[in-house]
């Protein structure tokens, strides 16, 4: 087989645009600014407050300016590297709390399962921060699903629409780009890992193709042989 790892995408991948907007990006803008607040000291929180100062340019914005900043990048779904952190720290106590439960398409949970058992290598490649990929696989819906993985990669690997992204991924994981697949709802990140050797495919849940991607309505009907 020439494919040997899989990278998978998240957000209209493995998991419906819905959970991220209707009830991810809400649960964050309703506790994200209290959690703030009361942990602005917080080491871990004081570094993301201060690369939010810096890459709005807004150098002296007290908390409660870097608050409203952070709550225009949610409405905006800006994936800022700082905001994304922030989310996964707020979700991570909801997932605790049992408020959160992450979804997965029971497609992409039969697939993933299966392929781990042929052996390929799976790796999650999101703009969420790491913590929050483990979140929603971890506490999902159908248990635990992080044994899968393994793997995880964020935006301090880059921008999602960025080829550098997919030739670092590459070269973290160890393997030529072209033994792998990469899985996305965007025609942009499907360009961006084709352009660094990559195989592509996509996933449009409501039918449809992407662009010169062969692409798929389930993860179903992916065959990872065939690349
Ligand atoms: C890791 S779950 C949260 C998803 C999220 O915050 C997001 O921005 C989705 O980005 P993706 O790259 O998975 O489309
Ligand atoms: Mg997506």
């Amino acid at each position: 087989m020439t494919v040997k790892a899989i990278l998978t995408d998240i957000e209209g991948t493995t998991s419906a645009v819905s959970f991220v907007f209707d009830v991810l990006f809400p649960y964050a803008r309703e506790h994200l600014p209290a959690f703030i607040h009361a942990r602005a000291g917080v080491a871990e929180v004081a570094a993301q407050l201060a690369a939010v100062r810096a890459e709005s340019g807004e150098a002296d914005a007290d908390t409660q300016r870097v608050v409203a900043i952070l709550l225009e990048w949610i409405a905006t779904d800006r994936k800022a590297t700082s905001l994304k952190a922030l989310q996964g720290m707020v979700w991570q106590q909801g997932y605790e709390a049992g408020e959160l439960k992450g979804h997965v398409y029971p497609d992409a949970v039969v697939a993933l399962r299966r392929w781990k058992a042929e052996g390929y290598a799976l790796y999650v490649y999101s703009s969420g921060s790491i913590q929050a990929q483990k979140l929603i696989f971890g506490c999902s819906e159908a248990g635990d699903l992080t044994p899968l993985f393994s793997g995880y990669f964020d935006t301090t690997s880059g921008a999602k629409r960025e080829t550098a992204s997919y030739e670092r991924i590459a070269s973290a994981i160890g393997l030529p780009a072209g033994e792998i697949l990469f899985l996305s709802d965007v025609l942009q990140e499907l360009d961006a890992a084709r352009a660094a050797g990559m195989r592509t495919l996509g996933l449009a849940r409501e039918g449809g193709v992407l662009g010169g991607h062969e692409t798929v309505a389930s993860f179903a009907a992916i065959d990872p042989s065939v690349f």
